[in-house]
């Protein structure tokens, strides 16, 4: 369908605003009545920019408290309503959102609204534009959109319609059965936006919460089909207000509003049993979702001297192979594969990229396209695996590989392999990758791995850390054989980021491990005699066992689905490895224990002090 956005939804001037909306792909947009204001351009330059980027102006907005007042107001509100369509007509807009109102309407009855909407309408028609109702989930006497409709029906003029707004109808927990009672065509506008659950009034719910559909918890392919079903036909219209999307590059939030709309199209299609419709066929939908079956490979920036090829080999990894060209080494323990690219020169280790195995590799390299990822074929030369990346919105890339049976393609191009070594391995597979976002894109990074991976929201969580808030997200694929758990890093009072990317690797015998790993000479982070402590109030543990973790610093969470072991490495650069057990069903990932491990590394920080 038809894509817009409303010009409030980015920071920016109007004139960034338009030429990052219009290199984002949209067909066009809301022009919010401030944005013009504030503009040195003339209504007649933003519609020749607009032209000029291919543009269109769907709706002028908002047109706020007209209806339901006194006499003399009325007379000033219609003054001031004749100025806009003035506006209007010099943009080119013909359809302007006009608000419920929140302040100085009079009467609670709807008769007065009536009249004077009629009135409105009127002039509307003699002016050729169109009128958008939107029921505000805080207007003073018209809150909701049945309410909204049922005013404009009574109204029953063809320049008055209705604006859905996804916002105020979800906010209130409105049921979206009335929506197929509106013929399509007095749905004027339809404009989506999605939030997290909060409880919270909904006027600052809405002025600052508001996320891209696919970023927050509502059913949005459900409120598009609704809207579909009655026979809409317009624009899908993002409008959100949100204040870190405002503070963000113009270029990424309208690329992220952007992907957003286009994976709702694809999703309200997957929801859809009827196609026939003609405004069904309007939707767009995307080449086939390619969910990652599992981890392939984590490339790692190795950093200065020899501390990762240290912890790795006590870890128990094993150097498995040289690339034939690049200073590239594969390490590995069990299905484990771990990359280190000494083509990179940082002077820290740290994460840079990740493997995941894919059915489709083309399909999915074509979505990403479609969804205006950017790609990174890697550089190889004949004989050598083409393997493309996208990057994630942290700027790890993440690279689609084939499903493998032992050991990938691009494998091949690494000398000598060894066979598998008759050692014991202490680690299986790596479980989860935990990878830090910048606080301005954690809602970005959620929708990119929805819509190009097919992940999951698994859970949420809020770690109250020393040196500030730690916002997880965490998300899967449907057998938990990709797990990602993503972590907006805070930056302290001194202005320092305490934060690391984390990969997990998972045993079958957490103390066996532990202790094969100690005398491999690994160097773990120390956790505090409290904690073990507190950990005797909350669970039943043996004593003995008790005694063993809190030798060997691991930790311990439980639920109704089962227990969960841990403890990790030292930091080494941006990283550390964690070593899990999952014992029964446990799903999480020790997510309570995080503020104990926050402080020890934070200590390990400020300290400069490695064990
Ligand atoms: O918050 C507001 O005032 C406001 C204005 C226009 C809208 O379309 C809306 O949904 C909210
Ligand atoms: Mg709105």
């Amino acid at each position: 369908m038809k894509t817009s956005i409303a010009t409030v939804s980015i920071g920016g001037s109007l004139r960034e605003k338009l030429v990052a909306i219009s290199r984002a792909g949209f067909d066009g947009y809301e022009i919010f009545e401030n944005d013009l204001i504030s503009s040195p351009m003339s209504p007649e330059d933003i519609r020749s920019l607009s032209d000029d980027l291919g543009l269109t102006i769907d709706l002028y907005q908002p047109f706020r408290d007209f209806e339901g007042v006194s006499e003399s107001q009325l007379a000033r509100n219609l003054k001031r309503a004749a100025a806009k369509f003035d506006v209007m007509k010099r943009l080119g807009v013909d359809t302007i959102l006009a608000c419920s109102n929140v302040g100085t309407a009079i009467d609670p009855s709807d008769q007065l609204a009536i009249d004077q909407l009629g009135k409105l309408s009127e002039m509307a028609e003699f002016f050729d534009v169109k009128i958008a109702y939107e029921a505000l989930a805080w207007g003073k006497f018209v809150s909701t959109y049945d309410h909204s409709w049922s005013i404009v029906q009574a109204v029953n003029h063809a320049s008055l319609g209705l604006c859905l707004d996804s916002f105020h109808i979800l906010s209130r927990g409105s049921s979206l059965d009335k929506i197929a009672e509106i013929p399509g065509d007095k749905i004027f506008f339809v404009q989506l936006a999605d939030a997290p659950l909060m409880s919270l009034d909904v006027l600052t719910w809405s002025r600052h919460y508001r996320l891209f559909p696919g970023e927050g918890a509502w059913d949005l392919p459900a409120f598009v089909l609704a809207a579909i079903s009655a026979g809409y036909s317009g624009p899908l219209s993002l409008e959100i207000f949100n204040d870190t999307y405002r503070q963000g590059a113009p270029t990424l939030t309208a690329r992220d509003g952007h992907r957003s709309l286009k994976t709702l199209e694809d999703e309200t299609i997957g929801i859809s049993s009827s196609h026939s419709q003609t405004s069904f066929k309007n939707l767009d939908p995307l080449p086939l979702l390619q969910v990652p079956r599992g981890f392939s490979f984590v490339e790692l920036q190795p950093g200065e001297g020899d501390q990762l090829v240290k912890v790795l080999s006590a870890l128990g990894f094993e150097l498995a192979g040289a690339h034939r060209r690049k200073a590239v080494e594969l390490w590995t323990q069990g299905d484990a594969r771990i990359v280190i690219n000494n083509d990179l020169t940082g002077t820290q280790a740290e994460l840079v990229g990740v493997g995941v195995e894919v059915a489709d590799i083309d399909t999915l390299t074509e979505r990403a396209r479609s969804l205006k990822a950017r790609l990174k074929p890697r550089d190889i030369e004949s004989g050598e695996e083409e393997l493309v990346a996208v990057e994630a919105p942290n700027n790890i890339d993440f690279y689609f590989g084939e499903l493998t049976g032992v050991n990938p393609k691009w494998s091949s191009e690494f000398a000598s392999l060894n066979s598998k070594s008759s050692q014991e391995t202490a680690l299986t597979h790596i479980d989860h990758i935990a990878l830090r976002q910048p606080w301005q894109r954690i809602d970005e990074s959620v929708l990119f791995f929805r819509s190009i991976f097919g992940l999951e929201i698994d859970d949420g969580q809020d770690i109250a850390s020393e040196f500030g808030l730690v916002r997880s997200r965490s998300l899967v694929n449907k057998d938990r054989t990709i797990r990602l758990a993503l972590n907006v890093t805070p930056t302290g009072a001194d202005g320092r980021q305490t934060f690391s990317d984390h990969i997990a690797l998972s045993t079958v015998d957490i103390l066996k491990t532990a202790k094969l790993l100690r005398s491999n000479g690994l160097h773990v982070l120390r956790v505090p005699q409290n904690y073990y402590e507190d950990l005797t109030s909350k669970f039943e543990i043996d004593k003995d066992r008790l005694k063993e973790m809190q030798d060997f610093d691991v930790l311990f969470d439980s639920n109704e689905d089962g227990n969960f072991f841990h403890f990790y490495t030292q930091p080494i650069g941006s990283l550390f490895f964690e070593i899990i057990q999952r014992v029964d069903g446990y799903d999480g990932y020790g997510a309570s224990n995080a503020f104990v491990r926050l402080s020890s590394q934070r200590a390990i920080d400020v300290k400069g002090l490695v064990k």
